[in-house]
């Protein structure tokens, strides 16, 4: 049967992942049950792995390449508090050139290498009046604004050995995971910073204009950033267990009267002083939240 480009151009991504998989596992002896993505500024989340195998991504076969200052372009497998991880040190996002199916490569990868949980963090910009600079908060939903537009990692043929055609989006944040982590806040004292909303994926790189960031207020947005909804439609569609976190970095200016004016450089600032909480945060709940999986399902 005669195949259409689209078909074709699937089935080699599909073989491409099998193969960083094959290749990865071979240059590796870790087998990682949990996967961390980390935002811009955020990859020092990395430094905690012991036992580390690093690679940069310029030496994975098929692996996209990272651009954006904040983004190492480093995998690298560790133990983190006994438990086996693979932690991006970078992203990728569609604003880079990437198509969506490149920025969300390294989720199935991480399927095909054994991953059960998926922690994805982010810089993000707050619209949420209760949400200042410096605030953690726990990604309960989001809202894929590209998604939505019909620019959807998931478009194509669907690959069923990943998942369904028709996957459900209506619990793409395990609730286990987001009670476990809030317990950990208050148990190490930073309860003050975190707490749950809703996140928004724009395309970027343009920050959003005042009508743009009330528009997206009064749909009941907390936070806004470019990237994370991606990789989450895509983790859920295999099958992996999702925990995000966006970190605010910025307010995102409503009003026409602020002179404030959001940028990458004040972004990394922000990133780089909450960053060793966010890792005694998540290295808590990579601990945890593997050992009680039982109780989170
Ligand atoms: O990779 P993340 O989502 O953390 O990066 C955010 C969004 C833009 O890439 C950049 C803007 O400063 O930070
Ligand atoms: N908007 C979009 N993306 C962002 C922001 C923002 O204000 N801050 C960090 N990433």
């Amino acid at each position: 049967m005669k195949q259409t480009r689209t078909e074709l151009h699937f089935q080699t991504s599909g073989n491409l992942c099998s193969k960083t998989a094959d290749w990865l596992l071979s240059q590796t002896k870790h087998r990682p049950q949990v996967a961390i993505i980390c935002g811009s500024g955020l990859g020092m989340l990395a430094d905690a792995l012991k036992c580390q195998d690093a690679f940069h991504y310029t030496d994975i076969p098929g692996f996209p390449q990272s651009t954006v200052q904040g983004h190492a372009g480093r995998l690298v497998f560790g133990e983190l508090k006994g438990k086996t991880c693979v932690c991006m040190q970078g992203r990728f996002h569609m604003y880079e050139g990437h198509s969506l199916c490149k920025t969300t490569f390294p989720v199935r990868v991480f399927k095909l290498l054994g991953v059960e949980t998926l922690i994805v963090t982010n810089a993000a910009g707050s619209l949420a009046d209760g949400l200042k600079p410096g605030d953690i908060m726990i990604i309960k939903d989001h809202v894929n604004f590209p998604g939505l537009g019909g620019f959807n990692p998931l478009n194509g043929p669907n690959d069923d050995k990943f998942g369904p055609r028709f996957p459900a989006m209506s619990a793409c944040y395990n609730p286990g995971l987001r009670c476990l982590a809030m317990d950990i806040a208050k148990q190490q004292g930073v309860a003050e910073l975190v707490q749950e909303g809703v996140y928004a994926a724009v395309g970027g790189p343009n920050f959003e204009t005042i009508a743009e960031a009330k528009l997206m207020h009064r749909l009941g947005v907390d936070a806004v950033g470019m990237s994370t909804a991606p990789e989450v439609v895509v983790a859920v569609h295999c099958g992996l267990r999702v925990f995000g976190i966006s970190l605010i970095t910025n307010k995102v200016v409503k009003s026409y009267e602020d002179r404030e004016c959001v940028n990458h450089e004040g972004v990394l600032e922000v990133s780089k002083l909450r960053s060793h909480t966010l890792q005694q945060l998540v290295s808590e709940l990579v601990s945890r939240g593997v050992l009680s999986q039982q109780l989170i399902d």
